[in-house]
């Protein structure tokens, strides 16, 4: 019988947090040995091998620094990860080989496969607009799947040399027409009922194709989650999304 990996928990009061802890401490190959908010170690027992972050994306980076210098790899859902982050956690890793990192803006396996067969589509349309719907006590927005969605959107369409998109409506109110994320607009709706759902909109003459994705309880990033948490230690370096533990 192999030993099981031991796992502590960052934000563990937290909406996320409390389901990954669930989902940690029923996983037989897993052992939570430490749940850690804002401060407090609520318990901490034999040191952990893995970490896993959901904060926020003002906290995230301290936490990220402290762990690799510790030499604990850390799986990460939470948001906020410009590409000058990603590049400054990649400074960090360079001085301790080893120890790995995963950041994923979405553990859900169908927001991925909808974040997928959003890049296959990009390139057939004329016209690629995404609408992303959360819960209202979200603290960014766009969320950070909608952003990871224009950046693969945006180089699918660079890739095929598409045009840019057609557009002749003059914003007559700021923010009108959304966020422009990668030559992407990017919508954002904060309504109380909602837990995390995306559409990504594609338009050509006389067509078109949405593609949505909905979890509707935050049990759909468990399985996400614990697949990153099992596998992180043998991916050293900076991984970025799950799609490579998938395939
Ligand atoms: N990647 C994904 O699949 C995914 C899914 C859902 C949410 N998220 C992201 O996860 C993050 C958290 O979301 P949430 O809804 O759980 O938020 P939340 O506000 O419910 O939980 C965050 C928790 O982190 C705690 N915290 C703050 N600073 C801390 C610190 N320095 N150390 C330890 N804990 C600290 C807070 O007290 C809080 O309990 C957000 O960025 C959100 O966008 C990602
Ligand atoms: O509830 C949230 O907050 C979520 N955040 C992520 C994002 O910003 O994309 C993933 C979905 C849930």
């Amino acid at each position: 019988m192999t030993d099981s990996i031991r796992v502590g928990v960052l934000g563990a009061r937290g909406r996320m947090g409390l389901e990954v802890c669930k989902a940690v401490d029923a996983a037989g190959d897993l052992e939570l040995v430490a749940m850690i908010d804002q401060g407090d170690e609520l318990f901490s027992g034999a040191d952990a091998q893995v970490l896993v972050d959901f904060t926020s994306p003002d906290v995230v980076m301290d936490n990220l620094r402290w762990a690799i210098e510790q030499g604990i790899s850390v799986v990460v859902g939470t948001t906020g990860f410009t590409e000058e982050r990603l590049e400054q956690v990649r400074g960090w890793l360079a001085a301790r080989p080893g120890v790995s990192v995963l950041i994923a803006p979405n553990f859900g396996i169908g927001a991925l496969l909808m974040m997928r067969f959003s890049a296959i589509a990009a390139k057939y349309f004329e016209s690629a607009e995404i609408i992303e719907q959360h819960h209202p006590r979200k603290f960014d927005a766009p969320s950070g799947t909608s952003q990871h969605t224009a950046r693969l959107i945006a180089e699918a369409r660079a890739a095929a040399g598409s045009p840019p998109m057609p557009d002749a409506t003059k914003e007559e109110l700021d923010g009108a027409r959304g966020a422009l994320v990668d030559g992407v607009r990017v919508h954002s709706v904060r309504a109380a009922g909602l837990v995390a759902h995306q559409e990504v909109l594609f338009g050509s003459a006389g067509e078109t194709l949405t593609i949505r994705h909905d979890s509707l309880d935050r049990v759909s990033f468990m399985p996400g989650v614990l697949l990153a948490v099992r596998n992180v230690r043998k991916l050293p370096g900076l991984t970025v999304g799950i799609d490579s533990l998938l395939d």
